[in-house]
């Protein structure tokens, strides 16, 4: 019954213990047809409840179309559909977001699901090592769902038993190529589910200009809210928290720091004319603040000595109003006589690393961490800017809770600025394009309340920009004064 096989032929045959040297044919035993038709048509049933099940709308109107076609008359199916579309059309043409989101995103995901994902997948899972060929039987992942956004697929996916996001985000290249897109990003989306957001296009590829100036007539704020600085991917803006918080920037040269820098004290302007907030400068490169250094009512500084005093005023006013709150409140709310003070720092690798003064070095290094570990609670923040993120450069760079990461020159200085996996998860500030135009301003955005990155593009503050910034603030002051 068994014939015993040597050597190559051994892989053609299936055997039952697969590490034994002794390969088996086994005996072949016909399956009658009526069990396999049989098994066929359950599927057929299966597949078609599903589908009404999934998508009862389409359903229903290919349905009846085609019931109108077979019981009536074809060409009144015809017309129908002749009258349909004008009416979509219309449609799309009145109100777009509504068509989009009824119609045409949905056609996409159909599309897209069918012809990019399914096609792919059977491949894309087995070579990326995300599926498994064994004993003759593919073990894939399930493709649970696809949706279309404007600018991106978003693939939801059940992972294989035993798999983790771990090993999801280390094949994010894998998954990008396999599938054509840009680049890929994976996300936890429930237990044992990923999401998958692979974009079709980048919508930050535009530079975003600066957002308008503060109306001088409206209201001025109570609180610091987050600040609008940008454009998230899915054009929604972004707003970045500032207060009860530190930050840093990290990229390259040209990477567009200083347009993040100047997108918050833009945000800042009407808390600034206010007196809710305060922004101190420093200014180690003298380019980068230097234009707007009236903005900062004398706080600006830009020798290592100006900084080093500069910041040990703020770290005395930040002691004198910690000692005051405590035993009292733990938090802080701006008023004008205890504003938010945001210190701002360009360069701070000038400051510390660069220094050749050692006990300047000290100081300033001693007062960044004072700063870092108890400003937030009592209305200090400090937003540093740095073009080296490496632990010799910067060794506070964790006291930071919020990070951005700009063009950076190495995959693994990703990681040093956002956090170990962050790249892993989608964080590709190292192929960030170095063509200003494309790629100045655009950052991946980690927060210590999501350990997710979002890729934002901060809005591109021109020198123009600045002088009007400066040109609005005395105004607007005067007007308070005025008005109190
Ligand atoms: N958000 C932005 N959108 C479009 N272009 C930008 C943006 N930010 C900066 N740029 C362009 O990129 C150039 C470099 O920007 P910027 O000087 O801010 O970079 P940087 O990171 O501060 O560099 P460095 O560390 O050398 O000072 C600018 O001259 C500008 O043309």
């Amino acid at each position: 019954m068994f014939r015993k096989l040597p050597g190559d032929e051994a892989r053609n045959l299936v055997t039952t213990s697969p590490d034994t040297k002794i390969v088996f044919r086994p005996v072949v035993v016909n399956t009658p047809a009526f069990l396999t038709i049989g098994l066929w048509v359950v599927r057929l049933i299966a597949g078609l409840v599903r589908l009404i099940w999934r998508h009862p709308i389409a359903v229903g109107i290919v349905g009846s179309l085609a019931a109108l076609a077979v019981l009536v008359d074809w060409r009144g199916s015809v017309s129908l559909v002749g009258l349909a579309l004008p009416v979509l059309a219309g449609w799309a043409v009145i109100h777009r977001p509504s068509f989009s989101s009824w119609i045409a995103w949905p056609l996409l995901a159909s599309w897209r699901r069918f012809w990019i994902y399914r096609r792919h997948w059977q491949p894309v899972m087995v070579v990326s090592g995300l599926g498994r060929h064994l004993h003759g039987r593919d073990y894939l992942p399930r493709l649970v769902n696809v949706a279309c956004t404007p600018w991106a697929d978003l693939v939801v996916v059940r992972m294989l038993k035993g798999q983790c996001l771990e090993d999801w985000t280390k094949r994010a290249d894998h998954l990008a190529q396999g599938f054509g897109a840009i680049s890929a990003r994976v996300t936890l989306h429930a237990p044992g589910v990923v999401l998958l957001v692979l974009p079709r296009r980048d919508p930050l590829a535009e530079p975003i200009p600066a957002l308008p100036l503060p109306d001088r007539t409206s209201e001025p704020p109570s609180e610091v809210e987050p600040v609008e600085v940008g454009e998230r991917e899915d054009g929604l803006p972004y707003r970045l928290k500032v207060h009860g918080t530190h930050v840093l920037v990290a990229g390259a040269t040209g990477a567009g720091k200083g347009s993040w820098i100047w997108s918050v004290i833009r945000g800042l302007l009407s808390g600034m004319a206010s007196g809710l907030v305060e922004v101190w400068a420093l200014d180690p490169k003298r380019m980068e603040l230097s234009l707007g250094k009236d903005l900062f009512r004398g706080k600006y500084a830009a020798t290592p000595e100006e900084c080093a005093d500069l910041l040990e005023t703020a770290v005395a006013q930040m002691q004198q109003r910690a000692d005051k709150y405590a035993g009292v409140r733990r938090t802080h709310t701006p008023t004008v006589d205890e504003p938010f003070v945001l210190v701002v720092v360009d360069e701070v690798a000038f400051l510390t690393a660069y220094q050749s003064d050692k006990h300047l070095k000290q100081r300033i290094t001693a007062a960044l961490a004072t700063l870092t570990t108890q400003g937030r609670a009592v209305g200090f923040g400090v937003l540093a800017a740095l073009q080296d993120p490496r632990k010799e450069v910067m060794n506070i760079r964790n006291l930071f809770p919020d990070k951005i990461a700009l063009r950076l020159d190495e995959s693994e200085q990703v990681d040093m600025v956002l956090g170990d996996g962050a790249r892993d998860r989608g964080a590709l500030a190292d192929l960030i394009s170095p063509n200003p135009t494309r790629g100045a301003g655009i950052g991946y955005v980690r927060l210590e309340t999501s350990p997710d990155p979002i890729r934002v593009r901060a809005t591109y503050v021109s020198d123009d920009d600045i002088r009007a910034m400066v040109a609005h603030l005395p105004t607007a002051t005067a007007d308070e004064t005025r008005a109190a």
